[in-house]
C-alpha cells in the first residue's frame, strides 16, 4: 500500500504548471527510493491571487502563501510549492524548506513589441511593471522610459505589450515564469544582470513541508548549488531587512574550482539597491569559498551555513556604504 501525499498549489497557472512539475519529479524520485506514493493535488486561493492592491502595497507580507501555510499546518496538505522570491524571509515556525530543485532561470526577461530590445525601444516608451526593483533598475538604465505598474497573472501581463489591445511597448517578467509554461519564445531579451539583478531566490523553487514529517522522495529533490544560490541571495536581503517589494537585487553563482588538493567551492554573490527613480544604484560583490570532500562535492549543512554568513557580510558592507540612504528598504 502507497501512502497518499496531498500537494497545494495556488491556482494560476504558472503555479499549477510548477507545481506539477515538483509533483512529477516527486512521483518519479518516491517510486525510484521503493517508497511509492500517491499524489494528490489540493487548490488554494491566497489573498495575492484576489487583491486588487498593487504589488509595492503589498511589500513583503507574504500575501501568496499565508494560506498555503495555513493548509500546511492544519493537514489539509502535506506538501507546498512556493516560489522562494515570493516567500518572507522569516522562518515559519513549524514549517522547513525540504527541497528546492534546480534552478529555473533567475534573469528578468522584457518582452516587447516588434522583437524590440531594452536598447532598442524609442524613447519615452512604456514599460509595464509592477516591481519597484525592476523599475527602480529599469530606468537607472533608460531614464527616459515610463515605467507603468502592472499587475496579474503572466498572461495579462503579456498581453498587456502583445494583445490587440496593447497600451504599453513592453513588459518586464521573470524568464523563468515563462520558461515555466513554455512561454519563453516571446522574450525579446533576457537582461543581463549588468543591467538588472534579479530578485533573491527568483527561479527557484521551494518545497515545504511540516517540520518532521516524511515526504518519500523528497530529499532526492533538492539541488544544493540551487540551495546555496538561494540561501546566499535570502540571507542578504533577511539582513537588509528589505522586503520583497524592496528595491533590492541579488544574484549568487555557485562554482567548483580548481582540482585535487586545490579544489574549492566558491559562491561569488552580487547585489544592487536602486532609488525608486533610478537615480541612484548602489552595487557590489563579495564572495567566499569552501571545502571541497571529493569529486567537486562539499558538505551541503557547512556549505549552506557559509552562504548565509557570505549574504550576511555583503548586507552589512552595502549598509555601512549607505544602501538605506538610497532606498526605502522597507
Ligand atoms: N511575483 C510573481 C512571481 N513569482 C514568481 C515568479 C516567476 C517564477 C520564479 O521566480 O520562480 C513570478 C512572476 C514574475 O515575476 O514575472
Amino acid at each position: 500500500m502507497s501512502s497518499v501525499i496531498r500537494v497545494g498549489t495556488r491556482a494560476s497557472e504558472l503555479a499549477r504548471t510548477q507545481t506539477g512539475h515538483v509533483t512529477d519529479a516527486l512521483g518519479v524520485a518516491a517510486s525510484a527510493a521503493g517508497t511509492p506514493v500517491e499524489l494528490e493535488t489540493v487548490h488554494v486561493t491566497t489573498e495575492g491571487d484576489t487583491t486588487r492592491a498593487s504589488l509595492s502595497q503589498l511589500g513583503g507580507t507574504g500575501v501568496f502563501v499565508a494560506a498555503l501555510r495555513d493548509a500546511l499546518l492544519d493537514g489539509r496538505i502535506d506538501v507546498a510549492v512556493h516560489s522562494l522570491k515570493d516567500l518572507p524571509t522569516a522562518p515559519a515556525p513549524g514549517l522547513t524548506i525540504a527541497a528546492m530543485p534546480p534552478r529555473e532561470s533567475p534573469f528578468d526577461a522584457l518582452v516587447a513589441r516588434d522583437g524590440l530590445t531594452l536598447a532598442g525601444l524609442p524613447r519615452g516608451a512604456r514599460v509595464g511593471t509592477g516591481s519597484p526593483r525592476r523599475r527602480a533598475q529599469l530606468l537607472a538604465a533608460r531614464p527616459d522610459l515610463e515605467a507603468v505598474d502592472i499587475r496579474g497573472n503572466v498572461g495579462t501581463r503579456v498581453a498587456r505589450a502583445l494583445g490587440p489591445d496593447a497600451d504599453l511597448d513592453a513588459v518586464v517578467l521573470a524568464a523563468a515564469g515563462l520558461a515555466r509554461i513554455g512561454r519563453s519564445a516571446l522574450v525579446t531579451e533576457v537582461l543581463d544582470p549588468s543591467v538588472m539583478l534579479p530578485a533573491p531566490g527568483q527561479g527557484v523553487l521551494g518545497v515545504e513541508t511540516r517540520t518532521g514529517a516524511v515526504v518519500p522522495g523528497l530529499d532526492a529533490l533538492d539541488h544544493a548549488p540551487s540551495r546555496l544560490a538561494a540561501t546566499a541571495e535570502r540571507a542578504l536581503l533577511a539582513r537588509l531587512e528589505a522586503g520583497c517589494a524592496a528595491p533590492v537585487g541579488a544574484l549568487a553563482s555557485v562554482s567548483v574550482t580548481g582540482s585535487g588538493p586545490d579544489a574549492r567551492m566558491r559562491i561569488d554573490l552580487d547585489v544592487v539597491v536602486a532609488a525608486l527613480d533610478g537615480t541612484r544604484v548602489l552595487r557590489h560583490g563579495a564572495s567566499s569559498s569552501g571545502p571541497v570532500i571529493g569529486a567537486g562535492t562539499y558538505d551541503v549543512a557547512d556549505a549552506v551555513e557559509g552562504a548565509a554568513s557570505l549574504g550576511i557580510n555583503l548586507a552589512e558592507i552595502v549598509l555601512e556604504m549607505g544602501a538605506a540612504d538610497i532606498a526605502p528598504l522597507r
